[in-house]
């Protein structure tokens, strides 16, 4: 019996492939876009605050552009020095990897999930620190783009969720059927994700996603959907669901209906979300991502969308939709750290957690989370992966967009290798998979 090797996390130590390409190429682009956005307010800041808001603009743009020389160029990573509330957190992550490895940790020699992460936090840091741009999302612009140009899909799916809401789901196993649309719709919006595309416009473009779902069945590699919805359907009595979020636009969206749907078949009592306490990933939710994302649906000129963005204003109100806004309890999603970590570092959070039903994981950063972003054997149970973090039963709905996966048969991916080289990568294929 081979001895199987110990996995180790990720890194871009080794050239040629897409954690190396990540950090050299995408990573970099990502931070030019970040640029030339600051770059845009010079003009304003300048009208508005004269010659201090300039030079604060221009401060910030060349912070922006030191970062992106040092990581294009393998330099140590830094300590922290701004003001906010888990700074303190950073700063130890960076003293226990030195007092470990006798050295700074480097943009490519780094475990890729602390770099990638630090890179997001490093450009939260440079903004805290002006006066004039520090509660500016540098993001703002791409995420609001990506939710206007995937109004098409928002509609008819909307349409889709009228139609189902007035037929008849007395059925047991049609209510299983269209559990399974809105959970795939919800996975397969995961693809809208400005990371992955290094900033560039990533929107929905099938404009019907709720149709000819069967079309992406060969890409779902693994499929937990029917043992999640039996779960749902045990003691319904009181049953609190949490999403923890990825990308805002589309994917939000989807996410906002399936919860929806969830409440009004009563598989759920309250839906919580999760979203991340400052601008990440370039699309991922904040709370100001999700308020603006309702209220600007409840401007929209179509009545059916207005209506449903008034529903669930009401449902915030009514607290059966929770939205996790207080920093306390959403900087956990924002740090480096693996989510087997969490009793330890945010056992608040980790007791919110407690008292759910479902844990709903979304998105491809989260799923490096979960299984602490290690080159496991591919065949690794999900359960084992998850390093004993438990603090409910949980599933992931991921699109795959980073190259490590656990919990598949070895003809699982034989057969995705056969048809694509770079199935881990590129978003294409997707797992459901879960602890239960
Ligand atoms: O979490 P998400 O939005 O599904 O994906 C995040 C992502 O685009 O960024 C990282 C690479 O830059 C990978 O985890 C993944 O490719
Ligand atoms: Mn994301």
């Amino acid at each position: 019996m081979e001895q199987q090797q110990q996995p180790v996390p990720l890194s871009a130590s080794e050239p040629g492939n897409f954690v190396y390409d990540t950090m050299k190429d995408r990573v970099p682009r990502i931070l030019t876009k970040c640029i030339d956005v600051c770059h845009k307010k010079v003009y304003i800041l300048h009208k508005d605050f004269g010659e201090e808001g300039r030079l604060d603009c221009q401060s910030v743009i060349g912070q922006l552009s030191q970062l992106r020389t040092e990581i294009m160029t393998n330099k140590p990573l830094t300590v922290l020095d701004d003001k906010l509330a888990d700074c303190y957190i950073w700063n130890n992550r960076f003293n226990e990897y030195v007092s470990i490895h006798k050295s700074s940790p480097s943009w490519f020699d780094a475990p890729w999930l602390y770099a990638e992460c630090f890179c997001y936090r490093k450009i939260m840091s440079i903004l805290s620190k002006s006066k004039y741009l520090q509660n500016f999302d540098v993001f703002s612009d791409q995420k609001k783009l990506a939710l206007t140009q995937s109004l098409p899909a928002v509609k008819n799916l909307t349409e889709f969720l009228n139609e189902v809401s007035h037929g008849n789901l007395s059925d047991s196993e049609m209510l299983k059927l269209r559990f399974q649309d809105f959970l795939h719709i919800s996975l397969w919006g995961n693809k809208c994700d400005l990371s992955l595309s290094g900033g560039e416009e990533n929107s929905q473009n099938n404009k019907e996603p709720h149709k000819n779902l069967t079309v992406l069945e060969p890409f779902l590699l693994h499929d937990s959907t029917n043992r999640i919805f039996a779960h749902l359907q045990e003691n319904t009595s009181k049953a609190v669901v949490d999403i923890i979020l990825d990308n805002s636009g589309f994917e939000l969206f989807t996410d906002l209906v399936f919860a929806e749907f969830l409440l009004a078949y009563k598989l759920a009592t309250q839906v919580r979300f999760h979203p991340k306490t400052m601008p990440w990933f370039v699309s991922d939710v904040t709370p100001n991502d999700f308020r603006e994302t309702i209220n600007f649906l409840l401007h929209d000129e179509s009545d059916i969308l207005r209506n449903l963005a008034s529903k669930w204003k009401q449902r915030l109100e009514d607290k059966s939709f929770l939205l996790f806004s207080e920093e306390s309890i959403t900087y956990f999603w924002t740090l480096p750290d693996p989510f087997c970590f969490m009793k330890t570092v945010s056992p608040t959070l980790h007791n919110i957690l407690e008292n759910s039903k479902l844990l709903i994981f979304k998105g491809d950063l989260n799923y490096r989370k979960l299984v602490s972003d290690w080159n496991w054997p591919h065949d690794t149970s999900f359960c084992k992966a998850l390093r004993g973090f438990s603090p409910a039963p949980l599933c992931s709905l991921r699109t795959l967009k980073a190259p490590l996966v656990v919990g598949l048969t070895d003809e699982d991916v034989q057969s995705a290798v056969k048809k694509n080289c770079d199935w881990m990568v590129t978003g294409k294929y997707a797992v459901v998979q879960s602890s239960m």
